[in-house]
């Protein structure tokens, strides 16, 4: 079970999760209570090993826009939420960086279709915490796909029976306040993702 662990802002945060053993970790550089500066990700994404995956989360910018800021923040990964035409993605593609496509579950479910390399299927409203009807995408999505949306240690075991899916992302649900995060929910998560898958 691939595990990311999303808006982190504090470095005993990225330390709590990089030594929990998470696959990804993302920085929020778009609208967010999450949201930290280009140059506050970088310093943040030094703390982390080569093996974890670094994810610049953009949400309805312009490919300029994800570059410039991807390329200042030092992220391997761009995460693109919303209904971004395929070409935006292509414009991506010399950046040389995994490309995430994050939509909700009316979109095109297939990895790869807009030339991604990872889909992430989440709710209606990315970072709001609220739990879905994770079932309803079961056998839906192909390829690398995590599932999002109101996942929490306690429930990621139910959603993962659920959807069935390659990985799991949370934000919210390791959080004690909105944006504030928590390192012993963070270790949870991810000890809890790992038991289920
Ligand atoms: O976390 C945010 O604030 C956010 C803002 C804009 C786009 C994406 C955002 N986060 C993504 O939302 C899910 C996690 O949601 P939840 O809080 O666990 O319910 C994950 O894909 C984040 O990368």
């Amino acid at each position: 079970m691939y595990v990311k662990i999303c808006g982190l802002s504090e470095p005993e945060h990225v330390t709590a999760a990089v030594e929990a053993g998470a696959d990804a970790i993302g920085f929020v550089l778009t609208e967010s209570p999450r949201r930290v500066a280009p140059e506050r990700a970088a310093a943040l994404a030094r703390l982390v090993p080569g093996h974890v995956l670094t994810v610049g989360v953009f949400r309805g910018e312009d490919p300029a826009t994800v570059r410039a800021a991807a390329l200042a923040a030092q992220v391997g990964a761009v995460q693109l939420h919303g209904r971004h035409p395929h070409a935006d993605f292509t414009a991506l593609k010399d950046l040389g960086a995994t490309l995430v496509r994050a939509v909700d579950s009316t979109a095109d479910l297939r990895c790869g279709a807009f030339d991604e390399d990872l889909l992430i299927v989440d709710a209606p409203r990315p970072g709001s915490g609220l739990p879905w009807d994770w079932a309803a995408v079961r056998g839906r999505p192909t390829g690398r796909w995590m599932l999002a949306g109101g996942l929490s240690p306690a429930n990621v075991a139910e959603a993962v029976a659920a959807a069935d899916p390659w990985g799991v992302d949370v934000s919210s649900g390791v959080e004690v306040a909105p944006g504030v995060k928590d390192s012993a929910l963070i270790r949870s998560f991810v000890a809890q993702a790992r038991r289920a898958g």
